[in-house]
């Protein structure tokens, strides 16, 4: 089966993990000449053959690395076009991509110009191309309450823009959930809809935090690995959508074992709505087509079941009626 052909759905992309290491390459070399960076090689500190990043490699690569590369209009407005590009080149029809607002007073960019540039980038992007993409502002674990609930603000502020939904995201060993309850209230009040990492990694599983992700009323949840059974229960009793990243799971060994042991085989059965998703593509290494082939090899599906499984994730996107009938036209049964 031609993966790449096949027309698909992303719905779990993080924006700065999703730049590929050429795209950082050309960003340093371009700095590099202008003497404006005295940062390692990206193609060095993040080697081509490299995608074993576990959870406490893979955060600090951000806020150590990435984000001090891309600190400028330019730099954001190249990134994010790259990444657009990407996901199209691989056969994606919609994408929702996620990004935490950013400032970087060093660039004189406000959390509100960051969102506006990346809009601005999709936005041409939607007009010359057959992908269609949207926006998911996220909170990190990190923030405090008055940050989150600035996120749900300019999720409000731009969803006439193609903002669509808020995420909860960041270091799972980070963080009391509780704190943002507020935010999730304030969003549901407004029609957001709402996606949360949920289950990423033992300290992020308790019972106690679980269910109160679930009282926040999630639309979607993403990652979903540690669940006890009793909340499994909940979530197939409310058929949340599930966003799966196979890869990203197996390289940073959030799972036991390797692909054929990924709960995806569990989840299948339930009859909830999933979004095969590649979470990083740039720092996993693994595009949508290759989750997609990866799945067909370890689970056995045949073409039939793969084209189901690309056509289930419409029903669970955060885009409009509109959207979701032109991608039951598009997609193949
Ligand atoms: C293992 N998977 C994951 N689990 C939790 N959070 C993740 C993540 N992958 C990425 N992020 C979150 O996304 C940010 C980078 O993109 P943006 O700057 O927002 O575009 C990371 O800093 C982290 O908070």
């Amino acid at each position: 089966m031609d993966f790449r052909s096949l027309p698909k759905i992303e719905l779990h992309a993080h924006l700065s993990g999703s730049i590929s290491r050429d795209c950082l390459h050309n960003i340093w070399l371009q700095k590099k000449e202008r003497e404006e960076t005295t940062l390692e090689d990206p193609l060095i500190e993040m080697p081509a053959d490299e995608f074993d990043y576990d959870l406490d490699s893979f955060f600090p690569l951000f806020s150590r690395y990435i984000y001090v590369l891309c600190n400028d209009l330019s730099s954001l407005i190249y990134t994010t076009n790259s990444v657009l590009e990407d996901f199209q080149a691989d056969g994606v029809v919609y994408l929702e991509l996620r990004t935490t607002p950013r400032a970087i007073p060093s660039a004189n960019i406000t959390k509100h110009d960051y969102v506006q540039t990346i809009l601005d980038c999709v936005s041409k992007f939607n007009a010359s191309s057959s992908m269609k993409t949207n926006l998911i502002l996220s909170i990190d674990r990190r923030n405090d309450l008055s940050t989150a609930l600035e996120v749900v603000d300019l999720a409000l502020r731009f969803r006439g823009q193609g903002v669509v939904g808020i995420d909860l995201c960041g270091d799972p060993a980070v963080g009391d959930v509780a704190t943002f309850q507020q935010a999730f209230e304030h969003a549901k009040r407004h029609n957001i809809k709402i996606t949360i990492h949920f289950a990423e990694a033992p300290q992020s599983s308790t019972p106690k935090e679980l269910w109160k992700l679930l009282s926040y009323n999630p639309d979607r949840i993403g990652h979903v690995i540690n669940v006890p059974d009793d909340v499994k229960e909940e979530i197939v009793q409310r058929r949340l959508g599930l966003e799966l990243c196979l890869s990203c799971n197996v390289h940073a060994r959030m799972i036991t074992g390797t692909y054929s042991d990924h709960h995806f085989g569990w989840w299948r059965e339930t009859g909830c709505p999933i979004a095969l998703s590649t979470d990083d593509v740039g720092v996993f290494g693994s595009n949508l087509s290759n989750e997609y082939a990866l799945i067909a090899e370890h689970f056995g599906l045949d073409k039939k079941e793969i084209c189901d499984l690309a056509r289930g994730a419409i029903e669970t996107i955060f885009g409009n009626e509109k959207e979701k009938q032109r991608l039951r036209e598009i997609m193949w049964k």
